[in-house]
Protein backbone atom coordinates (compact mmCIF):
# COMPACT_ATOMS: atom_id res chain seq x y z
CA UNK A 1 0.00 0.00 0.00
CA UNK A 2 1.40 3.36 -0.66
CA UNK A 3 1.06 6.12 1.48
CA UNK A 4 -0.67 9.28 0.99
CA UNK A 5 0.81 11.54 3.66
CA UNK A 6 3.44 11.72 6.98
CA UNK A 7 2.78 12.39 9.89
CA UNK A 8 3.58 16.22 10.99
CA UNK A 9 2.58 16.26 14.78
CA UNK A 10 -0.26 14.91 17.00
CA UNK A 11 -2.61 16.24 19.16
CA UNK A 12 -5.39 14.90 21.56
CA UNK A 13 -7.25 12.98 19.37
CA UNK A 14 -6.07 14.28 16.25
CA UNK A 15 -3.06 12.98 13.58
CA UNK A 16 -1.90 16.00 11.27
CA UNK A 17 -0.53 14.92 8.54
CA UNK A 18 1.28 16.45 5.02
CA UNK A 19 -0.13 15.24 2.03
CA UNK A 20 -0.10 15.82 -2.08
CA UNK A 21 -3.32 14.34 -1.96
CA UNK A 22 -6.31 17.31 -1.13
CA UNK A 23 -8.39 14.43 0.85
CA UNK A 24 -12.25 15.95 1.69
CA UNK A 25 -13.78 16.30 5.26
CA UNK A 26 -15.06 12.70 6.47
CA UNK A 27 -12.29 10.67 4.20
CA UNK A 28 -10.93 7.84 6.09
CA UNK A 29 -6.68 7.25 6.27
CA UNK A 30 -5.19 5.14 8.31
CA UNK A 31 -1.86 4.59 10.28
CA UNK A 32 -0.28 1.37 11.65
CA UNK A 33 0.04 0.96 15.37
CA UNK A 34 3.09 -0.98 14.77
CA UNK A 35 4.00 -0.91 18.53
CA UNK A 36 1.54 -2.70 19.74
CA UNK A 37 0.99 -5.25 16.23
CA UNK A 38 2.45 -4.03 12.94
CA UNK A 39 -0.26 -5.58 11.02
CA UNK A 40 -3.01 -3.23 12.67
CA UNK A 41 -4.16 0.00 10.94
CA UNK A 42 -5.85 2.99 13.30
CA UNK A 43 -8.77 4.35 11.03
CA UNK A 44 -8.52 7.70 11.07
CA UNK A 45 -11.57 10.10 9.98
CA UNK A 46 -10.52 13.66 8.11
CA UNK A 47 -12.02 16.59 9.57
CA UNK A 48 -10.11 19.39 7.25
CA UNK A 49 -7.12 20.13 5.28
CA UNK A 50 -5.81 23.21 4.20
CA UNK A 51 -2.65 24.49 1.74
CA UNK A 52 0.39 23.55 3.77
CA UNK A 53 2.63 26.84 2.25
CA UNK A 54 0.60 30.33 1.80
CA UNK A 55 1.66 32.64 -1.55
CA UNK A 56 3.76 35.50 -0.09
CA UNK A 57 1.06 38.10 -0.20
CA UNK A 58 3.24 40.23 -3.11
CA UNK A 59 2.28 37.21 -5.36
CA UNK A 60 -1.89 37.82 -4.49
CA UNK A 61 -2.10 42.14 -4.41
CA UNK A 62 -2.72 42.20 -8.29
CA UNK A 63 -6.17 40.24 -9.34
CA UNK A 64 -5.48 40.25 -13.07
CA UNK A 65 -2.43 38.17 -12.59
CA UNK A 66 -2.01 34.71 -11.67
CA UNK A 67 -0.35 34.05 -9.04
CA UNK A 68 0.80 30.21 -9.89
CA UNK A 69 2.34 32.38 -12.79
CA UNK A 70 4.58 34.88 -11.19
CA UNK A 71 5.34 31.50 -9.06
CA UNK A 72 6.78 29.91 -11.92
CA UNK A 73 8.27 33.12 -13.56
CA UNK A 74 10.20 33.84 -10.17
CA UNK A 75 11.61 30.10 -10.20
CA UNK A 76 10.04 28.86 -7.12
CA UNK A 77 9.60 25.50 -7.29
CA UNK A 78 5.33 25.29 -7.57
CA UNK A 79 5.66 21.63 -6.32
CA UNK A 80 5.45 23.11 -2.56
CA UNK A 81 2.32 24.97 -2.66
CA UNK A 82 1.03 22.08 -3.72
CA UNK A 83 0.94 20.25 -0.28
CA UNK A 84 -1.92 19.98 2.33
CA UNK A 85 -1.62 19.72 6.20
CA UNK A 86 -4.78 17.57 6.54
CA UNK A 87 -6.11 17.17 10.47
CA UNK A 88 -7.56 13.64 11.00
CA UNK A 89 -9.50 12.62 14.06
CA UNK A 90 -9.01 8.92 15.57
CA UNK A 91 -11.55 6.22 14.87
CA UNK A 92 -9.38 3.28 16.41
CA UNK A 93 -9.34 -0.50 15.17
CA UNK A 94 -12.16 -2.41 15.14
CA UNK A 95 -12.05 -5.10 17.97
CA UNK A 96 -13.39 -8.71 16.62
CA UNK A 97 -14.77 -9.76 19.54
CA UNK A 98 -15.79 -6.27 20.90
CA UNK A 99 -17.45 -5.87 17.56
CA UNK A 100 -16.45 -2.00 17.92
CA UNK A 101 -14.03 0.48 17.43
CA UNK A 102 -11.71 0.78 20.13
CA UNK A 103 -9.21 3.62 20.87
CA UNK A 104 -5.64 2.79 20.80
CA UNK A 105 -3.25 3.63 23.47
CA UNK A 106 -0.48 5.15 21.36
CA UNK A 107 -0.21 7.73 18.98
CA UNK A 108 1.90 7.56 16.02
CA UNK A 109 4.88 8.92 16.00
CA UNK A 110 6.47 11.89 13.92
CA UNK A 111 7.64 10.85 10.39
CA UNK A 112 5.16 7.78 10.26
CA UNK A 113 3.33 7.08 7.30
CA UNK A 114 -0.43 7.61 6.39
CA UNK A 115 -2.32 4.84 4.04
CA UNK A 116 -5.96 5.98 2.69
CA UNK A 117 -8.02 3.08 4.20
CA UNK A 118 -8.85 0.29 2.24
CA UNK A 119 -11.98 -1.52 1.25
CA UNK A 120 -11.03 -4.29 3.90
CA UNK A 121 -11.22 -1.57 6.60
CA UNK A 122 -13.74 0.42 5.70
CA UNK A 123 -16.69 -2.75 5.78
CA UNK A 124 -15.84 -2.59 9.55
CA UNK A 125 -17.65 0.45 9.75
CA UNK A 126 -20.80 -1.77 9.17
CA UNK A 127 -21.97 -2.91 12.00
CA UNK A 128 -23.37 -6.14 10.11
CA UNK A 129 -22.35 -7.45 6.88
CA UNK A 130 -24.06 -6.29 3.79
CA UNK A 131 -26.65 -8.62 3.22
CA UNK A 132 -27.21 -11.02 6.21
CA UNK A 133 -29.88 -11.19 8.32
CA UNK A 134 -30.99 -8.01 10.22
CA UNK A 135 -28.75 -5.23 8.25
CA UNK A 136 -30.39 -2.67 5.82
CA UNK A 137 -27.79 -1.44 3.29
CA UNK A 138 -28.87 1.83 2.80
CA UNK A 139 -25.71 3.23 0.29
CA UNK A 140 -21.95 3.50 0.46
CA UNK A 141 -18.62 4.75 2.07
CA UNK A 142 -19.09 8.56 -0.40
CA UNK A 143 -16.28 7.86 -2.91
CA UNK A 144 -16.10 4.69 -2.64
CA UNK A 145 -18.07 1.24 -3.64
CA UNK A 146 -18.20 -0.43 0.34
CA UNK A 147 -21.45 -0.88 1.25
CA UNK A 148 -22.83 0.46 4.50
CA UNK A 149 -25.22 -1.72 5.86
CA UNK A 150 -27.42 -0.47 9.75
CA UNK A 151 -28.14 -2.90 12.04
CA UNK A 152 -31.67 -2.99 12.13
CA UNK A 153 -31.76 -4.20 15.65
CA UNK A 154 -30.49 -1.32 17.02
CA UNK A 155 -32.52 0.75 14.42
CA UNK A 156 -35.44 -0.93 15.61
CA UNK A 157 -35.04 -0.82 19.35
CA UNK A 158 -33.18 2.75 19.78
CA UNK A 159 -35.45 4.65 17.21
CA UNK A 160 -33.89 6.70 14.23
CA UNK A 161 -33.99 9.78 13.26
CA UNK A 162 -34.06 10.95 9.32
CA UNK A 163 -33.46 14.98 9.41
CA UNK A 164 -32.53 17.01 6.02
CA UNK A 165 -33.50 20.10 4.57
CA UNK A 166 -36.57 20.20 2.03
CA UNK A 167 -35.24 18.54 -0.85
CA UNK A 168 -32.14 17.03 0.18
CA UNK A 169 -33.22 13.60 0.07
CA UNK A 170 -35.17 12.61 3.26
CA UNK A 171 -38.40 10.88 2.13
CA UNK A 172 -36.51 9.20 -0.81
CA UNK A 173 -33.84 8.04 2.40
CA UNK A 174 -37.15 6.87 4.10
CA UNK A 175 -37.97 4.77 1.15
CA UNK A 176 -34.81 3.16 0.73
CA UNK A 177 -34.42 2.05 4.42
CA UNK A 178 -38.47 0.56 4.11
CA UNK A 179 -37.59 -1.51 1.28
CA UNK A 180 -34.52 -2.22 3.16
CA UNK A 181 -36.92 -3.66 6.65
CA UNK A 182 -38.88 -5.12 3.64
CA UNK A 183 -36.50 -7.11 2.35
CA UNK A 184 -36.42 -11.16 3.17
CA UNK A 185 -33.70 -10.75 5.56
CA UNK A 186 -36.02 -8.64 7.68
CA UNK A 187 -39.50 -8.78 7.14
CA UNK A 188 -40.58 -6.00 9.42
CA UNK A 189 -43.55 -4.87 10.22
CA UNK A 190 -43.70 -1.03 9.35
CA UNK A 191 -46.23 1.67 9.63
CA UNK A 192 -45.67 4.91 8.05
CA UNK A 193 -47.34 7.88 9.04
CA UNK A 194 -47.35 9.75 5.72
CA UNK A 195 -49.24 12.95 6.13
CA UNK A 196 -48.73 13.85 2.56
CA UNK A 197 -49.70 11.08 0.74
CA UNK A 198 -46.12 10.46 -0.64
CA UNK A 199 -45.18 6.81 0.08
CA UNK A 200 -47.90 5.50 -2.06
CA UNK A 201 -45.40 4.05 -5.12
CA UNK A 202 -43.74 2.11 -2.35
CA UNK A 203 -46.80 -0.51 -2.97
CA UNK A 204 -44.08 -1.77 -5.98
CA UNK A 205 -42.80 -3.80 -3.25
CA UNK A 206 -45.23 -6.85 -4.05
CA UNK A 207 -44.45 -6.89 -6.88
CA UNK A 208 -40.54 -6.44 -7.44
CA UNK A 209 -38.31 -10.09 -7.83
CA UNK A 210 -35.83 -8.41 -4.83
CA UNK A 211 -38.56 -8.70 -2.22
CA UNK A 212 -39.45 -12.06 -2.08
CA UNK A 213 -37.75 -15.55 -1.23
CA UNK A 214 -39.05 -19.08 0.00
CA UNK A 215 -42.86 -18.10 -0.03
CA UNK A 216 -42.01 -14.45 1.23
CA UNK A 217 -43.34 -12.14 -0.38
CA UNK A 218 -44.42 -8.84 1.57
CA UNK A 219 -47.67 -6.65 1.74
CA UNK A 220 -48.32 -3.34 1.20
CA UNK A 221 -51.76 -2.14 2.45
CA UNK A 222 -52.26 1.37 1.98
CA UNK A 223 -55.36 2.91 4.86
CA UNK A 224 -57.07 6.55 3.38
CA UNK A 225 -58.80 8.84 5.14
CA UNK A 226 -62.13 7.10 4.44
CA UNK A 227 -60.57 3.87 6.10
CA UNK A 228 -59.09 5.55 8.99
CA UNK A 229 -61.44 5.04 12.23
CA UNK A 230 -61.40 5.79 15.58
CA UNK A 231 -63.49 4.21 17.58
CA UNK A 232 -65.36 6.85 20.29
CA UNK A 233 -64.65 4.98 23.63
CA UNK A 234 -60.94 5.12 22.65
CA UNK A 235 -61.01 8.86 23.00
CA UNK A 236 -59.85 10.21 26.73
CA UNK A 237 -61.56 13.48 27.85
CA UNK A 238 -58.32 15.28 27.34
CA UNK A 239 -58.91 14.50 23.41
CA UNK A 240 -62.44 15.63 23.28
CA UNK A 241 -60.86 18.83 25.31
CA UNK A 242 -58.51 19.37 22.39
CA UNK A 243 -60.98 18.82 19.28
CA UNK A 244 -63.56 20.70 20.73
CA UNK A 245 -61.91 23.85 21.93
CA UNK A 246 -64.69 24.88 24.20
CA UNK A 247 -64.48 28.54 26.54
CA UNK A 248 -64.18 27.33 30.03
CA UNK A 249 -67.13 27.65 31.14
CA UNK A 250 -68.12 24.53 28.25
CA UNK A 251 -65.39 23.03 29.25
CA UNK A 252 -66.91 22.49 32.89
CA UNK A 253 -69.87 21.28 31.84
CA UNK A 254 -68.51 18.67 29.31
CA UNK A 255 -66.20 17.55 31.81
CA UNK A 256 -69.39 16.79 33.87
CA UNK A 257 -71.14 15.33 30.62
CA UNK A 258 -68.50 12.70 29.92
CA UNK A 259 -67.93 11.41 33.88
CA UNK A 260 -71.74 10.92 34.43
CA UNK A 261 -71.13 8.27 31.31
CA UNK A 262 -72.44 4.87 32.76
CA UNK A 263 -69.62 3.23 31.31
CA UNK A 264 -67.17 4.67 29.55
CA UNK A 265 -65.52 2.10 27.89
CA UNK A 266 -69.28 1.22 25.76
CA UNK A 267 -70.90 4.39 24.29
CA UNK A 268 -71.81 6.23 21.42
CA UNK A 269 -71.76 9.67 20.28
CA UNK A 270 -75.16 10.03 21.04
CA UNK A 271 -74.77 8.64 24.72
CA UNK A 272 -72.54 11.81 25.50
CA UNK A 273 -74.24 14.34 23.70
CA UNK A 274 -77.44 13.27 25.69
CA UNK A 275 -75.68 13.52 28.87
CA UNK A 276 -74.25 17.14 27.91
CA UNK A 277 -77.93 17.76 26.95
CA UNK A 278 -79.11 16.39 30.58
CA UNK A 279 -77.51 19.57 32.02
CA UNK A 280 -79.11 22.11 30.82
CA UNK A 281 -80.75 24.41 32.85
CA UNK A 282 -82.12 28.32 32.35
CA UNK A 283 -78.84 29.87 33.47
CA UNK A 284 -76.57 27.87 30.65
CA UNK A 285 -78.43 27.76 27.58
CA UNK A 286 -75.98 29.43 25.04
CA UNK A 287 -73.79 27.52 27.12
CA UNK A 288 -75.01 23.85 26.13
CA UNK A 289 -75.91 24.84 22.85
CA UNK A 290 -72.40 25.87 22.25
CA UNK A 291 -71.07 22.69 23.18
CA UNK A 292 -73.69 21.17 21.35
CA UNK A 293 -72.70 22.79 18.25
CA UNK A 294 -69.14 22.60 18.62
CA UNK A 295 -69.65 17.99 19.37
CA UNK A 296 -72.21 17.99 16.44
CA UNK A 297 -69.57 19.46 13.55
CA UNK A 298 -66.12 18.13 15.40
CA UNK A 299 -67.44 14.60 16.27
CA UNK A 300 -71.18 13.58 15.32
CA UNK A 301 -70.78 14.39 12.00
CA UNK A 302 -66.73 13.57 11.57
CA UNK A 303 -66.89 9.99 9.67
CA UNK A 304 -63.12 9.18 11.40
CA UNK A 305 -65.65 9.09 14.95
CA UNK A 306 -67.47 5.78 14.90
CA UNK A 307 -69.56 4.32 17.64
CA UNK A 308 -68.08 0.64 16.60
CA UNK A 309 -65.56 0.12 14.55
CA UNK A 310 -61.75 1.06 15.24
CA UNK A 311 -58.94 0.11 13.20
CA UNK A 312 -57.83 -3.29 14.49
CA UNK A 313 -53.62 -2.99 15.45
CA UNK A 314 -53.37 -6.61 13.71
CA UNK A 315 -54.41 -5.46 10.83
CA UNK A 316 -51.82 -2.19 10.88
CA UNK A 317 -48.95 -4.29 12.36
CA UNK A 318 -48.05 -7.05 10.54
CA UNK A 319 -45.32 -9.33 9.84
CA UNK A 320 -43.93 -8.77 6.73
CA UNK A 321 -46.69 -5.90 6.03
CA UNK A 322 -46.12 -2.42 5.08
CA UNK A 323 -48.95 0.20 6.38
CA UNK A 324 -49.18 3.60 4.73
CA UNK A 325 -51.39 5.35 7.42
CA UNK A 326 -52.15 8.48 4.26
CA UNK A 327 -53.18 11.15 6.61
CA UNK A 328 -53.99 13.75 3.41
CA UNK A 329 -57.03 15.54 3.67
CA UNK A 330 -57.31 15.88 7.24
CA UNK A 331 -56.53 18.58 9.63
CA UNK A 332 -53.56 18.82 11.68
CA UNK A 333 -55.18 18.42 14.90
CA UNK A 334 -57.62 15.32 13.37
CA UNK A 335 -53.83 13.90 11.98
CA UNK A 336 -52.44 14.30 15.83
CA UNK A 337 -55.42 12.76 17.22
CA UNK A 338 -55.03 9.39 15.01
CA UNK A 339 -51.72 9.24 16.09
CA UNK A 340 -52.07 9.80 19.83
CA UNK A 341 -54.79 6.83 19.41
CA UNK A 342 -52.86 4.50 17.23
CA UNK A 343 -49.71 5.06 20.03
CA UNK A 344 -51.51 4.46 22.75
CA UNK A 345 -53.29 1.52 21.81
CA UNK A 346 -49.71 0.12 20.06
CA UNK A 347 -48.20 1.12 23.29
CA UNK A 348 -50.93 -0.79 25.50
CA UNK A 349 -50.90 -3.73 23.27
CA UNK A 350 -47.49 -4.63 23.60
CA UNK A 351 -46.53 -3.69 26.95
CA UNK A 352 -49.49 -5.94 27.89
CA UNK A 353 -48.42 -8.72 25.44
CA UNK A 354 -44.22 -8.63 26.15
CA UNK A 355 -46.06 -8.71 29.85
CA UNK A 356 -48.21 -11.77 29.47
CA UNK A 357 -51.39 -9.87 30.35
CA UNK A 358 -52.79 -10.02 27.14
CA UNK A 359 -52.86 -13.86 25.56
CA UNK A 360 -53.19 -15.36 22.22
CA UNK A 361 -56.91 -15.02 22.27
CA UNK A 362 -57.51 -10.69 23.55
CA UNK A 363 -57.98 -8.35 20.39
CA UNK A 364 -55.10 -6.35 21.60
CA UNK A 365 -52.50 -9.60 21.48
CA UNK A 366 -49.27 -8.41 19.51
CA UNK A 367 -46.43 -10.64 19.84
CA UNK A 368 -43.95 -8.93 17.62
CA UNK A 369 -42.15 -6.10 17.55
CA UNK A 370 -42.81 -3.31 15.15
CA UNK A 371 -41.83 -0.31 13.76
CA UNK A 372 -43.24 3.11 13.30
CA UNK A 373 -42.29 5.49 10.98
CA UNK A 374 -43.43 9.33 11.21
CA UNK A 375 -42.64 11.54 8.47
CA UNK A 376 -43.59 15.28 9.76
CA UNK A 377 -42.53 14.35 12.77
CA UNK A 378 -42.56 18.00 13.80
CA UNK A 379 -46.56 17.94 13.47
CA UNK A 380 -46.88 15.07 15.86
CA UNK A 381 -43.97 16.23 19.04
CA UNK A 382 -43.63 20.12 18.38
CA UNK A 383 -40.99 21.67 20.56
CA UNK A 384 -43.51 24.48 21.54
CA UNK A 385 -46.81 24.22 21.45
CA UNK A 386 -49.70 21.32 22.28
CA UNK A 387 -50.23 18.13 20.52
CA UNK A 388 -52.39 15.11 21.40
CA UNK A 389 -50.02 12.85 19.85
CA UNK A 390 -46.72 14.51 22.28
CA UNK A 391 -47.07 12.59 25.71
CA UNK A 392 -47.79 9.49 24.15
CA UNK A 393 -44.52 9.64 21.59
CA UNK A 394 -42.59 10.49 24.74
CA UNK A 395 -43.40 7.47 26.17
CA UNK A 396 -42.58 5.05 23.28
CA UNK A 397 -39.28 6.70 22.69
CA UNK A 398 -38.31 6.50 26.24
CA UNK A 399 -39.76 3.06 26.95
CA UNK A 400 -40.46 1.66 23.83
CA UNK A 401 -37.26 -0.49 23.61
CA UNK A 402 -38.54 -3.00 26.45
CA UNK A 403 -41.70 -3.58 24.51
CA UNK A 404 -40.47 -3.51 20.83
CA UNK A 405 -41.44 -0.45 19.22
CA UNK A 406 -39.39 1.24 17.21
CA UNK A 407 -39.87 4.79 15.89
CA UNK A 408 -38.08 6.42 12.84
CA UNK A 409 -38.60 10.15 13.20
CA UNK A 410 -38.47 12.06 10.09
CA UNK A 411 -38.05 16.27 10.10
CA UNK A 412 -36.68 19.21 7.72
CA UNK A 413 -37.11 21.21 10.88
CA UNK A 414 -35.38 19.95 13.81
CA UNK A 415 -35.92 23.37 16.08
CA UNK A 416 -39.31 22.79 15.54
CA UNK A 417 -39.17 19.04 16.94
CA UNK A 418 -39.19 18.10 20.49
CA UNK A 419 -35.92 18.32 22.04
CA UNK A 420 -36.28 15.23 24.12
CA UNK A 421 -37.83 13.13 21.44
CA UNK A 422 -35.09 14.16 19.10
CA UNK A 423 -32.43 13.01 21.34
CA UNK A 424 -34.43 9.93 22.54
CA UNK A 425 -32.89 8.60 18.56
CA UNK A 426 -29.90 6.97 19.21
CA UNK A 427 -29.08 6.26 15.31
CA UNK A 428 -29.22 9.20 12.85
CA UNK A 429 -29.37 9.97 9.15
CA UNK A 430 -28.83 13.54 8.93
CA UNK A 431 -28.49 15.32 5.43
CA UNK A 432 -28.01 18.70 4.27
CA UNK A 433 -28.99 21.45 6.58
CA UNK A 434 -27.49 24.50 6.03
CA UNK A 435 -30.06 26.77 8.86
CA UNK A 436 -28.05 27.34 11.87
CA UNK A 437 -30.80 27.48 14.08
CA UNK A 438 -31.78 24.29 13.29
CA UNK A 439 -28.16 22.70 13.30
CA UNK A 440 -27.92 24.65 16.78
CA UNK A 441 -31.10 22.42 17.67
CA UNK A 442 -29.39 18.71 16.58
CA UNK A 443 -26.42 19.82 18.17
CA UNK A 444 -27.93 20.23 21.51
CA UNK A 445 -30.41 17.51 21.36
CA UNK A 446 -27.54 14.64 19.63
CA UNK A 447 -24.96 14.26 22.38
CA UNK A 448 -22.93 12.22 19.96
CA UNK A 449 -22.86 14.82 17.30
CA UNK A 450 -19.59 16.92 17.08
CA UNK A 451 -18.89 20.86 16.45
CA UNK A 452 -17.12 18.71 13.10
CA UNK A 453 -19.96 16.93 12.29
CA UNK A 454 -22.31 19.52 12.32
CA UNK A 455 -20.02 21.85 10.23
CA UNK A 456 -20.20 18.85 7.56
CA UNK A 457 -24.17 19.17 7.24
CA UNK A 458 -24.20 22.29 4.66
CA UNK A 459 -21.83 21.20 2.22
CA UNK A 460 -24.08 17.41 2.08
CA UNK A 461 -25.13 16.99 -1.52
CA UNK A 462 -28.73 15.41 -2.43
CA UNK A 463 -28.57 11.89 -1.63
CA UNK A 464 -25.68 12.31 0.81
CA UNK A 465 -26.18 11.53 4.49
CA UNK A 466 -24.10 11.53 7.90
CA UNK A 467 -24.98 8.54 9.24
CA UNK A 468 -24.07 8.03 12.98
CA UNK A 469 -25.49 6.50 16.57
CA UNK A 470 -25.63 3.04 17.71
CA UNK A 471 -27.00 1.26 14.36
CA UNK A 472 -22.74 2.15 12.60
CA UNK A 473 -19.73 1.46 14.43
CA UNK A 474 -18.45 5.23 13.48
CA UNK A 475 -20.06 8.28 11.70
CA UNK A 476 -19.89 8.10 8.44
CA UNK A 477 -20.94 9.59 4.95
CA UNK A 478 -23.17 7.67 3.18
CA UNK A 479 -24.10 7.56 -0.60
CA UNK A 480 -27.38 6.83 -0.41
CA UNK A 481 -28.25 3.50 -2.47
CA UNK A 482 -30.42 4.18 -5.56
CA UNK A 483 -34.36 3.49 -4.46
CA UNK A 484 -35.77 -0.21 -6.07
CA UNK A 485 -39.32 1.53 -6.21
CA UNK A 486 -40.43 4.51 -8.02
CA UNK A 487 -39.62 7.67 -5.66
CA UNK A 488 -43.37 9.52 -4.86
CA UNK A 489 -42.35 12.45 -3.67
CA UNK A 490 -41.23 13.87 -7.03
CA UNK A 491 -41.41 17.48 -7.16
CA UNK A 492 -43.18 19.15 -10.66
CA UNK A 493 -41.77 19.98 -13.66
CA UNK A 494 -43.10 23.71 -13.45
CA UNK A 495 -41.93 25.00 -16.64
CA UNK A 496 -42.25 21.75 -19.02
CA UNK A 497 -46.19 21.49 -17.58
CA UNK A 498 -46.28 25.20 -18.52
CA UNK A 499 -44.80 24.43 -22.17
CA UNK A 500 -47.21 21.36 -22.06
CA UNK A 501 -50.41 23.46 -21.40
CA UNK A 502 -49.86 25.92 -23.35
CA UNK A 503 -48.70 24.11 -26.27
CA UNK A 504 -52.40 22.23 -26.22
CA UNK A 505 -53.69 25.66 -25.46
CA UNK A 506 -52.44 26.96 -28.95
CA UNK A 507 -53.09 23.66 -30.72
CA UNK A 508 -56.94 23.52 -29.96
CA UNK A 509 -57.11 27.38 -30.83
CA UNK A 510 -55.44 26.55 -34.14
CA UNK A 511 -58.13 24.11 -34.48
CA UNK A 512 -60.96 25.94 -33.84
CA UNK A 513 -59.57 28.83 -36.60
CA UNK A 514 -58.87 25.93 -39.31
CA UNK A 515 -62.40 24.78 -38.64
CA UNK A 516 -63.92 28.16 -39.54
CA UNK A 517 -61.70 28.89 -42.11
CA UNK A 518 -63.06 25.77 -43.74
CA UNK A 519 -66.78 27.29 -43.33
CA UNK A 520 -65.64 30.30 -44.77
CA UNK A 521 -64.67 28.65 -47.59
CA UNK A 522 -67.62 26.77 -48.24
N1 LIG B 1 -30.02 8.96 -3.07
C1 LIG B 1 -30.61 9.52 -4.12
N2 LIG B 1 -30.35 9.07 -5.36
C2 LIG B 1 -30.94 9.63 -6.43
N3 LIG B 1 -31.83 10.66 -6.38
C3 LIG B 1 -32.12 11.15 -5.19
C4 LIG B 1 -31.53 10.61 -3.98
N4 LIG B 1 -32.04 11.28 -2.95
C5 LIG B 1 -32.88 12.20 -3.46
N5 LIG B 1 -32.93 12.13 -4.79
C6 LIG B 1 -33.76 12.99 -5.66
O1 LIG B 1 -33.82 14.26 -5.05
C7 LIG B 1 -35.15 14.79 -5.08
C8 LIG B 1 -35.57 15.26 -3.70
O2 LIG B 1 -35.62 14.16 -2.81
P1 LIG B 1 -36.77 13.99 -1.72
O3 LIG B 1 -38.11 14.06 -2.36
O4 LIG B 1 -36.46 12.78 -0.94
O5 LIG B 1 -36.50 15.29 -0.84
P2 LIG B 1 -37.07 15.65 0.58
O6 LIG B 1 -35.88 16.04 1.39
O7 LIG B 1 -37.94 14.59 1.11
O8 LIG B 1 -37.91 16.94 0.23
P3 LIG B 1 -39.32 17.43 0.86
O9 LIG B 1 -39.00 17.83 2.26
O10 LIG B 1 -39.65 18.59 -0.01
O11 LIG B 1 -40.28 16.30 0.75
C9 LIG B 1 -36.06 13.70 -5.61
O12 LIG B 1 -36.50 14.09 -6.89
C10 LIG B 1 -35.19 12.47 -5.71
O13 LIG B 1 -35.46 11.79 -6.92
Amino acid sequence: MKPVGIVKHVEENDIIFISSQKLKKGDFVAYKDRWVDSDRFILCRVRYARSLKEYPDEFLMDDGLDPKEILEFSGMDAEDYKKYLITASIVGYYSGSLKEFKHPRTMPDFGEPVYLAGNEMLKDISPVPSGSQGSATVGVVLGTDVPVALSVKELASQHLSIIAATGSGKSYTVGVLIEELMKPINRAAVLVVDPHGEYSTLSDIQNKPEFSQDGYRPTVKILRKDNVKIRVTELTLDDYLGVLEMTEKMEALFIRAFNALPDRSNYKKVDLLNEVRALRDENNQSTIDGIIWRFESNIMNRPIFDDFQHMQLKEQFSVGQLTILDLSGLSQKEQQLIVAVLLRRLFDARENTVNQRYGEKDEKYLPYPVFVVLEEAHRFAPQNGEAKSKSILKTILSEGRKFGIGVCMVSQRPSKLDSDCLSQCMSQITMRIINPVDRNQIGASIESMSNDMLDELPGLARGEALVSGVAINTPTIVKIRERITKHGGTSPDAPLQWIEYSQKNIASKQAVMAQRKQYRLF
